[in-house]
């Protein structure tokens, strides 16, 4: 059985049609929880079972207060986050404190809660039926992931937002039957010293990535920033690759 995972926003911002980083991989499992997950209508929303995290930065969780809310009394069965433990922490803090959000993770009763928090570590392949999700290293600003998705047929890696890292290129080196390399370029290369602040890539850093990089999967650039979108992917397509690169688009359903 192929799996399907589903763009449901690929932008580095808001603004018009953008929506911020989240897909729906086979129905019932969201990889980020960004305001792409507004789109889904309400039945969508209830059939999640699962949300792999890969930060906790807003642009990537903006939309997991509000799926709880809007599912929370049409479900029997608990939404399960997986994070590290330290993005669990931040959740915990900063949104399900009370103060900024409910604390879903004893609404409607402890016994009983919508959310359950499930910590994962790197290289931890969690087997979800015929795919498995795997957190592999990022570096950003805050604690960070990127994940491996696989089918029983081949497998995607999404970077999640980083500046890649050896430690990322020696795990990705070595998965087999990789479909497509989902990797963020988030600015255009006269932003490089926010970029770098910022712990994005830029076009010109990207090219540097990618030269650790063995594979010949399609690489798909993710999380432009936009009002710069267009620049960024110019200078993307202009770089001298040996890889086939291509934008991500919001919408499109990627087959593994
Ligand atoms: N000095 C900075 N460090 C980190 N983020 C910054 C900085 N200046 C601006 N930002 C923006 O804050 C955003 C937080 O989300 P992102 O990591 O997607 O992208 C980041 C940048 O667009």
């Amino acid at each position: 059985m192929t799996c399907q995972l589903r763009v449901l926003g690929c932008s580095g911002g808001i603004g018009g049609d953008n929506r911020t980083t989240a897909f729906l991989l086979n129905q019932n499992i969201l990889i980020d929880a960004g305001t792409g997950v507004a789109d889904l209508q309400l039945h969508e929303l209830r059939a999640i079972d699962h949300v792999f995290l890969t930060h906790a930065h807003l642009d990537h969780i903006a939309c997991l207060p509000l799926l709880l809310d809007a599912v929370v009394g049409a479900r029997t069965a608990p939404v399960y986050v997986h994070a590290t433990e330290q993005t669990i922490q931040l959740l915990r803090s900063h949104i399900f404190n009370w103060l900024i959000w409910p604390d879903f993770t004893v609404i409607p009763s402890a016994e009983r809660p919508s959310l359950i928090f499930v910590p994962h570590e790197l290289g931890q392949v969690e087997q979800m039926g015929e795919l498995s999700v795997t957190p592999l290293p990022a570096i950003h600003t805050v604690p960070a992931v990127s994940f491996l998705l696989s089918s029983k047929a081949s497998s995607v890696v999404f970077s999640g937002d980083t500046i890649g890292g050896t430690d990322f290129w020696q795990v990705v080196n070595q998965v087999a039957s990789l479909k497509a390399l989902i990797i963020e370029t988030a600015f255009a290369d006269k932003e490089h010293a926010i970029a770098d602040a910022a712990k994005h890539l830029c076009p010109s850093t990207l090219a540097k990535e990618l030269k650790e990089w063995q594979g010949t999967a399609e690489v798909l650039i993710t999380h432009l920033k936009p009002g710069e979108s267009e620049v960024t992917i110019r200078e993307v397509l202009e770089l001298d690759h040996i890889h086939p690169i291509r934008r991500l688009l919001q919408g499109e359903i990627i087959e593994f």
